[in-house]
C-alpha cells in the first residue's frame, strides 16, 4: 500500500476519547477496515509515563497483528523507542526535518493550517499532511478555525499532488465532502471512538470514501 491509501479511514485515539478499553475499540475499529492508526494520548486525563508506554505497546502489537500502520502522535522519543511506523507532529512540536533525521524510516506526518506550513512540510520531507479541523469538533479543544475543505481545495488548485489527509468533525455522513474536496483521504476520533460498534462505524466511513 502507498501512503494516500494508508490515509483513506485514518483512525486516532488515546485512552480519554473512549469509554471502554481503548484495546477492545481498536480491534473492533480494526476488524471494520481502518487504513491507519494513530496513538494520541493528550488532554485531560491523558496517561503519562509507564501507563502511556504500556498503552501504546499493547496498541502497536494490535496494530502488527493486522499489518495497519502505527503512528504516534507528538511523542517523538516514545515513537523511537516503540519503533513506530511513524510520527504525527503539529506546528509546535519538534521541527519536521529534526524529526526525519532521527527517524530516517519512518513516516512523519505534519499538521499545517496554510500553504506556507504546507509547502515547508513538503520541504522538510514529510510523508503527509493532516488539515483542519474541516467541520466542527470539541474533541481537540484548542483548534484553529473551522475550514471546511478550503485549504485542501486550495492546494490542489495550485496543483500541490502531496498527500493530505482531512481532520475534525468527520462523520460517515459527512466523509464524502472531505474526499471531493480533494483530501485523499479522513481522520477520525469519536465518530469510530465513542460509537456504539467502532467496527460498524469503520465500516461505514470506508464505504463513504470510496
Ligand atoms: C486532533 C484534531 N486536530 C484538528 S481537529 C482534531 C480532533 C478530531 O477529532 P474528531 O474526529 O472527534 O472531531
Ligand atoms: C492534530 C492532528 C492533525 N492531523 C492529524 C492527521 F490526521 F494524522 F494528519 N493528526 C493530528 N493529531
Ligand atoms: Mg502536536
Amino acid at each position: 500500500m502507498n501512503i494516500k491509501e494508508y490515509l483513506k479511514v485514518y483512525f486516532i485515539m488515546g485512552s480519554n476519547n473512549c469509554k471502554g478499553d481503548p484495546r477492545v475499540v481498536l480491534k473492533e475499529a480494526i476488524a471494520g477496515g481502518i487504513t491507519m492508526f494513530q496513538f494520541r494520548e493528550k488532554g485531560e486525563g491523558a496517561l503519562q509515563g509507564k501507563e502511556k508506554y504500556q498503552l501504546a505497546y499493547d496498541l502497536q502489537q494490535i496494530c502488527k497483528q493486522h499489518e495497519v500502520p502505527f503512528i504516534v502522535n507528538d511523542d517523538v522519543d516514545l515513537a523511537i523507542k516503540l519503533g513506530a511506523d511513524g510520527i504525527h507532529i503539529g506546528q509546535e512540536d519538534e521541527k519536521a526535518y529534526i524529526v526525519k533525521e532521527k527517524a530516517p524510516h519512518q513516516l512523519i506526518g505534519v499538521s499545517v493550517h496554510s500553504i506556507e506550513e504546507l509547502q515547508q512540510a513538503i520541504k522538510d520531507k514529510a510523508d503527509y499532511v493532516g488539515m483542519g479541523p474541516v467541520f466542527p469538533t470539541t474533541t481537540k479543544t484548542d483548534t484553529k478555525a473551522v475550514q471546511g475543505t478550503n485549504l485542501i481545495q486550495q492546494a490542489r488548485q495550485q496543483k500541490i499532488d502531496f498527500p493530505i489527509v482531512g481532520i475534525g468533525g468527520i462523520t460517515a455522513e459527512n466523509a464524502e465532502k472531505v474526499i471531493q474536496g480533494g483530501a485523499d483521504g479522513i481522520s477520525i476520533i469519536t465518530a469510530i471512538s465513542l460509537a456504539m460498534s467502532p467496527k460498524q462505524a469503520a465500516e461505514q466511513l470506508l464505504q463513504a470514501v470510496k
